[in-house]
């Protein structure tokens, strides 16, 4: 079960001047895939970058749409190399035609619920979303704490972790800590059942 549990860095606080350098960091480091994090104003209160970010083939890059109409940049960031279009729940009237945009995209489906928002908004697309993400802190900043409440929300297969990896002398460390602790916590669960 020691791989159960994947994990993808989040570049938002790493070093942009340098995002290439500090990607392959992350994947020397035992990085399962990466997690860009996409922002406009409209949504949070910061700005990032958008698919002018060339992406590539290689690995698999989860792109957090933290942006107001995400409708919009699905082709964009499917030209751009983007594996995984991750979405709020929060940004969109119409999810169900955004998930099948990104299907015929070509992409894989990410669903993402802000700490405000119950698991209950989730359930219905849950048969139709490659990722559930269920945020621990309110979208817009690397770096925040980790509220706490939001832990009885899910069980997690995958975990985003931003500053506590990108900021570590031994982000292999880190990313082992993670994966082993969210397997343990996996495999505990099934044995519960
Ligand atoms: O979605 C995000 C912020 O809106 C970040 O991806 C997430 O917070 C991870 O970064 P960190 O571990 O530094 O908080």
């Amino acid at each position: 079960m020691a791989s159960g549990c994947k994990i993808g860095p989040s570049i938002l606080n790493s070093n942009l001047a340098n995002l290439g350098a500090e990607c392959v960091w992350m994947l020397d480091s035992g990085a399962d895939s990466l997690h860009l994090d996409v922002m406009d104003r409209h949504f949070v209160p910061n700005i990032t970058f958008g698919h002018p970010v060339q992406l590539g083939q290689d690995p698999f890059f989860d792109m957090h749409m933290m942006v107001s109409r995400p409708e919009q940049w699905v082709k964009p960031m499917a030209v751009a190399g983007a594996n995984q279009y991750t979405f709020h729940l929060e940004a969109t009237e119409n999810p169900g035609a955004l998930i099948k945009d990104i299907r015929e995209n070509g992409k894989k489906v990410g669903l993402a619920i802000k700490p405000g928002t119950t698991v209950e908004y989730l359930a219905p697309w849950a048969n139709q979303i490659d990722m559930a993400l269920v945020m621990t802190v309110e979208p817009g900043f690397g770096g925040q704490t980790f509220m706490e409440d939001m832990m009885p929300k899910a069980g997690a297969n995958m975990i985003v972790s931003g500053s506590a990896i990108m900021r570590s002398e031994d982000p292999r460390a880190v990313i082992n800590l993670l994966r082993n602790v969210c397997s343990e916590a996996a495999q505990k669960r099934s044995l519960d059942r």
